[in-house]
């Protein structure tokens, strides 16, 4: 059986759940209409760039490479001189960082990897390829006319795009830039996030718990989370649990970031205060409540232009919840272009059984391949959102949908990495 949702489709679109929930797929549609790329940007060098994004392209200053040189150790030469049976003298070195040389008539120059190809040579023979007696050398082994020669503009050429606004600086990035010579790139800033966490329970990890209390997890993961999403947290509130305090925390910081984070609060009891929060200050709310598992009371708002994303205080609802939406989220803030929920397919590697209702993220682990190349995935056939252990070795979420009660082993399946790819 196949049991996936068709790949161009940005997330799972039932809900069985009979109830007003939202499916995921018009979840996440409704949040990215809020989100836009921030304004404001800078000039960075290179080695200050890595992980942001472009908000102007890089072309290419020079040709690539800038002139013709050799691909090998070895001699240039003129291929014509090799007909003439025997010997040819060696004259002259050309080194990598030398200025292009001439070749003068009937010989060859010694000449290594990278160095200006000298002016009248057309190939470049390996060291290994000749055998060599003083200052003359004599061919061993067939060669072409042009070999190991890289030429000038062959890889690009000068104003040639070479990544385009919205490209993320990552090691391949920062390597054309280099290659292009740009040693400074016009970035967006990056979004600043203000992260609220409520629960008069909720104590940093570490300090002594006394009565009800629990350590804090959504704090430092979601920290994590967003520093992986390249977005920055400025501010972390703890903020107690009344509709007072949830609303001046939110209505305050709204005015100085891009992205507000609550964890916990956003479900229906009577010390759940986000929503009426949101609606004190006159949020926009546009989602609350989707049919997904974990994470339904998930909620998305905005105030005063900052976006409201409530995530529910389940640590496993936060976290998937913040892959489904609030990486989209943090991507389209930092102005990226590049796909942030690229998933494929995955076989299951035992029966799963799943409860008709809500589509399911459940925390995954690649074990191996099949033998189409499939990946095979590994999970909890059941599981509880407050539960971390299955977050241990997972590499990425695995999609049940809705309509779904029984799964067998090889199913294919849906998986969102927990890496985005670019
Ligand atoms: N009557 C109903 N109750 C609940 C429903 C429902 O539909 N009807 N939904 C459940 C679902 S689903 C979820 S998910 C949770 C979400 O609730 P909240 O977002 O309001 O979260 P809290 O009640 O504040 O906390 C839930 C749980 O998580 C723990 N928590 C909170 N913050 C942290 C933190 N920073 N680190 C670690 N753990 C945290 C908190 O202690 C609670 O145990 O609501 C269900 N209830
Ligand atoms: O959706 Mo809640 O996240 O089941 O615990």
């Amino acid at each position: 059986m196949t049991v996936f949702e068709k790949l161009q489709a940005a997330a799972c679109d039932c809900d069985q759940s009979g109830h007003s929930m939202m499916s995921v797929r018009d979840a996440v549609q409704a949040a990215l209409s809020l989100a836009a790329p921030v304004e404001g940007t800078e000039v960075l060098p290179l080695a200050a760039a890595r992980g942001r994004v472009l908000a102007l392209p890089v072309t290419a200053g020079a040709d690539m490479p800038r002139f013709d040189n050799s691909g090998m150790d070895g001699y240039a030469l003129r291929h014509e001189d090799l007909g003439h049976d025997g010997w040819i003298p060696v004259a002259g070195v050309s080194a990598a960082g030398d200025a292009t040389k001439d070749l003068p008539a009937g010989v060859a120059m010694r000449i290594y990897t990278g160095a200006p190809l000298p002016r009248g040579a057309d190939t470049v023979v390996m060291q290994e390829k000749v055998e060599r007696t003083g200052d003359e050398i004599r061919l061993i082994a067939p060669c072409d006319q042009g070999g190991n020669i890289r030429k000038q503009g062959e890889d690009r050429r000068a104003g040639d795009d070479l990544l385009s606004i919205g490209a993320t600086l990552d090691a391949k990035a920062l390597a054309l830039c280099a290659g292009a010579g740009a040693g400074q790139v016009t970035v967006y800033r990056r979004p600043r996030i203000a992260m609220v966490l409520t629960g008069d329970e909720i104590t940093p990890a570490g300090e002594p718990l006394t009565g009800g209390a629990i350590w804090d997890v959504n704090g430092p993961m979601l920290d994590a989370l967003c520093d992986e999403a390249g977005v920055e947290v400025v501010e972390t509130r703890y903020v107690a649990d009344t509709r007072a305090d949830m609303a001046s925390a939110l209505g305050d910081l709204a005015c100085h970031v891009d992205m507000i984070v609550t964890s916990g609060g956003v479900s229906v009891g009577d010390r759940d205060h986000v929503a009426g929060a949101l609606h004190d200050i006159g949020a926009k709310t546009v989602v609350a409540g989707v049919a997904i598992k974990p994470g339904k009371p998930v909620t998305v708002a905005n105030v005063d232009g900052a976006l409201v994303l409530g995530l529910p205080g389940n640590p496993v609802s936060a976290f998937v919840t913040w892959h489904v939406l609030g990486r989209p989220l943090a991507a389209r803030l930092a102005g990226k272009t590049g796909a942030v929920d690229t998933r494929w397919h995955v076989r299951a590697a035992t029966a799963l059984s799943h409860k008709l209702g809500r589509c399911e993220y459940r925390p995954a682990r690649i074990t191996g391949y099949d033998g189409d190349g499939h990946q095979v995935i590994a999970c909890s056939d059941h599981m509880h959102s407050a539960d971390l252990g299955p977050l241990a070795g997972a590499d990425g979420l695995v999609l049940i949908p809705g309509d779904v009660e029984q799964l067998r082993q090889g199913d294919l399946l849906e998986f969102l990495p927990f890496k985005a790819q670019s």
